[in-house]
């Protein structure tokens, strides 16, 4: 798979590139050159990744379960480590970065029944910011207020987080990644078991996010989705399948490419994988997705 993972979708160009400023003013937000991610001291668990994300693009992080896509955004996140290649993330390394990349992740560890707002939730989102001691003036509880207000939230910014549905939770977490207003933002499965108005509204924010030049990566089974929010696209199953604007990558070649072990061999990666036949024009929507995300992600967030 080595040499193929570079590929871009026509195989023509060694690597993804992104539409940047043409004076290239502006700092490219992540660039992996053959990036391999691994957990420890096992076999890697996603291999050769190069791929870079300028401001203003939205990649989808796009495979079968276990194929490496939660890994890739806690590499980003300074999470796991890189053990071979390069990766730069807003200009440094990872780790160097921490906190300074907007999260939104799977499954949220509030427990719905802790009596917090969602004015504090989204507050922690700023506590990075805030430094030990330091009580959030009135910049931070405005922030916290444009975060809500961007999300639609704002008629409950008051009331116990707990007590919001599904989408709207997700609403508030995405809240709490955009209140320190990163100029990188990563998305895990963000679409999951959201209804229709949730789904519209979250790819409205994302395109508005676009629009203010955040970068975005945003790991989802769903083409529709993907294609409407996204620019470019990055495949894996364990190594990069193939990467580039996503017309051009998103094709039925790459995607067979891309899910032919997951559905050859069902449980090979140690999850469930894709339990549908899968369609390649309409994509993977309805999924279900395991809850085993997150190394010590929670640890990213206080
Ligand atoms: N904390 C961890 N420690 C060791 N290995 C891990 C850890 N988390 C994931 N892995 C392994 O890394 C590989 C990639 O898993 P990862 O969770 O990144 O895939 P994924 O594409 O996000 O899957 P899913 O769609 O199921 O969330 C798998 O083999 C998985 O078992």
């Amino acid at each position: 798979m080595g040499s193929d993972a570079v590929r871009t979708a026509g195989g023509s160009r060694r690597r993804m590139t992104t539409a940047g400023p043409a004076d290239g003013t502006t700092a490219v937000l992540v660039e992996l050159a053959d990036a391999t991610f691994a957990y420890g001291a096992g076999a890697p668990a996603l291999e050769h990744v190069t791929i870079s994300v300028a401001p203003g693009d939205a990649l989808a992080l796009i495979g079968p379960n276990g194929a490496g896509k939660s890994t890739l955004l806690a590499g980003l996140l300074g999470l796991v480590p890189v053990v071979s290649g390069r990766a730069a993330v807003l200009g440094g390394s990872a780790r160097a970065a921490t906190g300074r990349v907007g999260y939104m992740p799977q499954t949220d560890e509030i427990d719905p029944d802790f009596p917090v707002t969602l004015r504090q939730v989204v507050m922690m989102g700023r506590y990075h910011r805030l430094g030990a001691f330091r009580l959030p003036g009135r910049r931070d509880r405005e922030a916290v207020a444009a975060a809500i207000e961007r999300v639609g939230l704002t008629p409950h910014a008051g009331g116990r987080f707990g007590a919001l549905s599904g989408g709207q939770q997700q609403r508030g977490i995405l809240a709490r990644a955009l209140v320190a207003a990163p100029r990188l933002l990563l998305l895990d499965e963000p679409f999951n078991g959201l209804d229709r108005t949730s789904r519209e509204r979250l790819v409205g924010t994302l395109r508005e996010l676009r629009a203010d030049g955040v970068g975005i990566v945003v790991s989802t089974h769903d083409l529709e989705l993907a294609r409407d929010v996204c620019s470019h696209v990055l495949l894996v199953d364990r190594c990069q399948i193939a990467a580039g604007p996503i017309d051009a990558t998103l094709t039925p070649e790459n995607l067979r490419r891309t899910f032919e072990h997951a559905s050859a061999d069902g449980e090979a990666h140690g999850h469930h994988h894709l339990a549908h036949g899968h369609d390649h024009d309409t994509g993977f929507r309805g999924v279900d997705e395991p809850p085993h995300v997150h190394v010590a992600i929670e640890g990213h967030h206080p």
